[in-house]
């Protein structure tokens, strides 16, 4: 199966389960891989054919950047659903980081990957 991917889209939102982390805003990076099948925007070299990865990655921003959630485990399930409700791929696998979460650590967070139901 092709892909269309999304890499280290950095966007800044309420995350943690601290009570200083509920007053700041923290950059989160996502990097995102959607199974769709690009042979047809291929053979009509046409943008109204591909998973747009630009469209996603404004989705994705406006919803991030207006969430509020404890956990990198829940926003990162949150973003799944909303690229499998919104558009039209069969599976997205999602790598969600926080940098500079913990000391030493370059960055922690989540991966998970999810499918359309059949
Ligand atoms: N598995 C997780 N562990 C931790 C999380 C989390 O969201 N998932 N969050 C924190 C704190 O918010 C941390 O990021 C602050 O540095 C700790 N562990």
């Amino acid at each position: 199966m092709d892909h269309v991917f999304i890499e280290g889209l950095e966007i800044e939102a309420l995350i943690g389960i601290y009570d200083w982390e509920r007053r700041v805003r923290q950059p989160l990076l996502f990097d995102i891989e959607m199974a769709f099948d690009n042979r047809a925007p291929a053979a009509s070299d046409n943008i109204a054919h591909t998973l747009d990865y630009k469209a996603v990655s404004n989705r994705v921003r406006d919803y991030v950047s207006a969430s509020g959630f404890g956990l990198v485990e829940t926003l990162a399930e949150r973003v799944a659903e909303l690229v499998l409700a919104e558009f039209p791929v069969q599976s997205v696998r999602l790598k969600l980081s926080k940098p500079g979460a913990v000391r030493g650590a370059r960055a922690v967070g989540v991966m998970i990957e999810r499918s359309r139901a059949s």
